[in-house]
């Protein structure tokens, strides 16, 4: 495999603060790569570095070029920050963006692959609703049939239905053998869309792999989550009854979480005697949910930060 995307020792600092401090990535070509981490971490500073549009330390290539010298009708970007001009429709914004190329996507085509139908299509930009702007912006960056896509934080904004059919959209593309670098907040976009994941924190990649090495690596054990009664959380979290089931053989790790009981090491067939043992010690159980590792606990484990999702997606 040729990699699309090289990165070897990048470093950027904004006056005193460091946004990256020696990345070191390949992605090879036909590949999605979802880059995560909190607030600050430096992915759009990566993003910037690997197409050019910001200096940094290092050795960066793209396409095996330099990232300013590759042939631009080749990378299809959309920054974190796009506002293209505001009195123009998404038809005439598109035919615009398309007119910069050669051998352009016809616009009408990519204004229905990202979901801006009929009104919507004739309206200024500026009239249009914050996931709607997003839709034509990622229209935009698609409008040349890139091989390689950047895409930061590409679904902000967007609603759960919109959300979901611009992931079929990028599967698509991925499956038609674009490369794709994305960064994003939720966990259940990257666990969906990306062959491997890489987690910055702190300008620095601290890990690496495909969404099953990195659950398995870093994850932790399946845990059931057990809301107690009585009232016992609300009116004092510190008075959580956390029951002793050292007992009890399977090696679990009982602890309280915001209220919550947390057992880990839980398999499906522990699940009837966990709960006849916090039965028996008195622990009255409200709700109880069972959930498996997923790039959620791997966030928390490698960026220390505990992860809220939107969209459902687990709280821990
Ligand atoms: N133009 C700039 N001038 C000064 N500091 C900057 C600039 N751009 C980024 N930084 C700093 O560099 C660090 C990395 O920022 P960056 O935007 O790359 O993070 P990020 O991971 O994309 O964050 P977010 O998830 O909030 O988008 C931060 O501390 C940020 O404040």
């Amino acid at each position: 495999m040729t990699a699309a995307l090289v990165a070897e020792g990048v470093r950027k600092a904004y006056g005193d603060v460091t946004a990256l401090d020696g990345v070191s990535l390949e992605i090879e070509a036909g590949e999605v790569f979802g880059l995560v981490g909190p607030n600050g971490a430096g992915k759009t500073t990566l993003v910037r570095a690997l197409t050019g549009t910001a200096r940094a330390d290092g050795r960066v290539r793209v396409l095996d070029a330099a990232p300013t010298a590759v042939e631009r009708s080749r990378i299809g970007l959309l920054p974190q920050s796009f506002s293209p001009a505001g009195r123009l429709t998404p038809r005439e914004l598109l035919a615009q963006y398309a007119g910069r190329y050669d051998d352009a996507r016809e616009p009408e085509a990519v204004l229905s692959d990202v979901g801006i139908d009929g009104p919507a299509r004739e309206r200024w930009y500026e009239t249009l609703s914050g996931g709607q702007k997003r839709r034509v912006c990622v229209g935009i960056a698609l409008v040349n049939d890139p091989e390689v896509l950047f895409l930061d934080e590409p679904t902000t904004g967007i609603d759960p239905a919109g959300r979901r059919a611009l992931w079929g959209l990028l599967e698509d593309l991925a499956a038609g053998g674009t490369t794709v670098l994305l960064t994003s907040h939720s966990m259940a976009e990257v666990e969906r869309l990306s062959d491997r994941v890489g987690f910055l924190n702190g300008g620095r990649l601290v890990a690496v792999g495909t969404p099953g090495d990195l659950i398995a690596a870093h994850g932790g054990r399946s845990r059931l989550v057990v809301e107690p009664g009585d009232g016992v959380a609300e009116s004092d979290p510190t008075r959580m009854p956390a029951p002793d089931l050292a007992d009890l053989d399977g090696g679990f790790e009982v602890s309280t979480r915001r209220g919550r009981i947390v057992v880990e090491g839980v398999g499906p067939r522990d699940i009837d005697r966990v709960v006849a043992a916090f039965d028996a010690r008195g622990v009255d159980v409200e709700s109880l949910t069972w959930t498996q590792p997923d790039l959620g606990d791997v966030y928390l484990a490698v960026t220390g930060e505990s992860f809220e999702g939107g969209d459902g997606e687990a709280v821990r």
